[in-house]
């Protein structure tokens, strides 16, 4: 069809993780949504991103664990299964299809275009559809923007012609390359370091700073992540920066990497793990005054900042607030309930936690980082705290003294901070690094955004013999070290 759709009250941009939701949620305040996609409904999340990547990780975890209990050791001294592996990753990103989303997405009632969409002056967005025909839909109340992220590549001569992986073909990969190189520091990087590491590549990582693994969390949780690397054979090189690139045999054969000190290496795939850039470069900013390519910076109810009328959202990724899918999809069931409360002309309950307010962005964004050991975080980092000029306790405790731990794994290493505000006496920020700790990162999450006092946490008893008892380490420690008894 090529032409003009009647008007909906809500237009969505992507249907990503964020996307859904939002669109699901302007549904259920009872305002029309049509979702455009010019891909796969899931998004990168679920295709190319945290489905597949753990995946590939959950047995390399799994193995680790195993191999420090007592009596299994030998039961999963040999290599992965790769095949077996992919398989399984294959399934967890449904092999790259997404009627399941369809379907849900129409037993939300929400309809879809596909198609290439572009904002097309205020409240209009234009798709170019597969079959080759244009669509323009009108909104009656809001677009919303959550057309997610594709990755930062450096600039660096030839690098289109090694055809460089991204985090599409390291987590979409058919073969394990022998030699991998992986560009970054963060947690893409470590993250598929870990993977392709134990399912067989050598890899060699590529940092160009000295600060370490894990840049924005506490600096031991990259420590131990980086000892863990080194000890599973990862070549680890920090201060180094990739100063070219190019493939050898006219083209096919490995990849030279050329360092910026003068020295090179040969890798038979390159992975950029560099960061994000905004999806932003052809979807029409221009045509409502902004600049093709940018961020799209919102205010606090995820209104984009210099767009008059207030008309249009900016969700997820896109926005630069938080990376992460569950941050995403809290983004957007709370700009769903502001954009319903507005079309009603409600008040917004936009207080600190309040319904319509984005607190969590700020105060308590968890992430797990699924390496081996894993890391588990949620608020302040020490750093973080003296940045904002907060008085804090900070609160250490070797995870590995504990009972639940040492039940766990033998030689359990592990290591948990817990930061107090120091006048409020609430948590305001958690670290916990080792073996089997995303799990615990719930609890956390709680405490922090409850803003329990650490006197009532006294009455939070962990079982015995849990991991979770380092909860109770911790409160011991921070009563002996402040003298206050409870
Ligand atoms: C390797 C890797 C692993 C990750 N692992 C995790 C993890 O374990 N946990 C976690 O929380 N986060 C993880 N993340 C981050 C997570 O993937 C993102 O935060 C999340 O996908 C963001 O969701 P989004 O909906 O904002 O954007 P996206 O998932 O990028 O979705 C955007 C959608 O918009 C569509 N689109 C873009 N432009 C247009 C257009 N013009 N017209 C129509 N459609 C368009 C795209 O096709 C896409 O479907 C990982 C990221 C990477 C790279
Ligand atoms: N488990 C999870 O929650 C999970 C997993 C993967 C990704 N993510 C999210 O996805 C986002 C993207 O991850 P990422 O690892 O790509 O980004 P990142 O920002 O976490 O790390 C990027 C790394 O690349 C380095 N870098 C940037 N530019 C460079 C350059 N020109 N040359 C060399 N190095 C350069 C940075 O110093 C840093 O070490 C993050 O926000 C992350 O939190 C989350």
């Amino acid at each position: 069809m090529n032409g003009t759709s009647p008007a909906y009250d809500v237009v969505v941009l992507g249907a990503g993780p964020t996307g859904e939701n939002l669109a699901e949620r302007t549904r259920a305040a009872g305002l029309t949504t049509v979702i455009v996609e010019n891909e796969l409904l899931g998004g990168e999340c679920s295709f190319w991103a945290c489905e597949p990547s753990k995946a590939l990780l959950r047995p390399v975890l799994a193995r680790a664990d195993a191999r420090r209990v007592p009596g299994l050791r030998r039961a999963v001294e040999g290599p992965l299964d790769v095949a077996a592996v992919f398989e399984h990753r294959d399934e967890m990103a449904a092999h790259w299809q997404d009627e399941d989303q369809v379907a849900w997405l129409d037993s939300v009632s929400v309809d879809l275009v596909r198609g290439h969409g572009r904002l097309d002056g205020p409240r209009q967005v234009v798709v170019d559809t597969p079959d080759g025909e244009t669509v323009r839909l009108t909104a009656r109340h809001a677009v919303g923007v959550c057309t997610g992220t594709v990755t930062a590549f450096p600039d660096l001569p030839g690098l289109e012609d090694v055809r460089p992986w991204t985090n599409r073909q390291a987590t979409a990969a058919r073969q394990v390359p022998e030699r991998l190189a992986v560009v970054g520091g963060g947690v893409v990087a470590v993250e598929m370091a870990t993977a392709f590491q134990a399912l067989g590549s050598r890899v060699t990582m590529l940092v160009r700073g000295r600060g370490g693994l894990l840049g924005r969390m506490e600096p031991f949780a990259g420590e131990m992540v980086a000892d863990a690397l080194r000890e599973t054979g990862v070549d680890l090189r920090f201060g180094t920066s990739v100063a070219s690139v190019a493939r050898d045999d006219g083209g096919d054969g490995p990849v030279r990497i050329t360092l910026d000190d003068g020295n090179s290496l040969v890798a038979d795939e390159i992975l950029f793990a560099t960061g994000r850039a905004p999806h932003t470069g052809d979807i029409g900013l221009d045509t409502v005054g902004l600049t093709p390519g940018d961020w799209l910076s919102v205010d606090d109810s995820y209104r984009v900042t210099d767009v008059p009328e207030g008309w249009l959202y900016a969700v997820g990724d896109v926005n630069h607030r938080v990376l992460m899918t569950h941050q995403g999809k809290y983004q957007a069931r709370i700009a769903g309930a502001v954009i319903g409360a507005r079309a009603k002309g409600e008040p917004l309950d936009d207080g600190r936690w309040g319904r319509h307010a984005p607190t969590a962005d700020s105060a308590a964004v968890p992430q797990v980082v699924f390496t081996e050991p894993e890391v588990a975080s949620v608020g302040l980092t020490a750093r973080d705290a003296e940045r904002a000029g907060l008085k804090v306790d900070v609160v250490d405790y070797d995870i590995g003294s504990v009972a639940g731990a040492v039940q766990y794994a033998t030689g359990y290493r592990g290591k948990a901070r817990v930061l107090v505000d120091s006048a409020r006496r609430t948590i305001v920020g958690v670290t916990f690094v080792g073996p089997g700790v995303q799990e615990l990162l719930y609890s956390a999450t709680v405490a922090v955004t409850s803003e329990v006092p650490v006197d009532r946490l006294w009455h939070a008893v962990p079982a015995f013999p849990t991991i979770s008892e380092v909860w109770l380490r911790v409160l011991e420690t921070y009563r002996d070290s402040d003298g206050t008894a409870a």
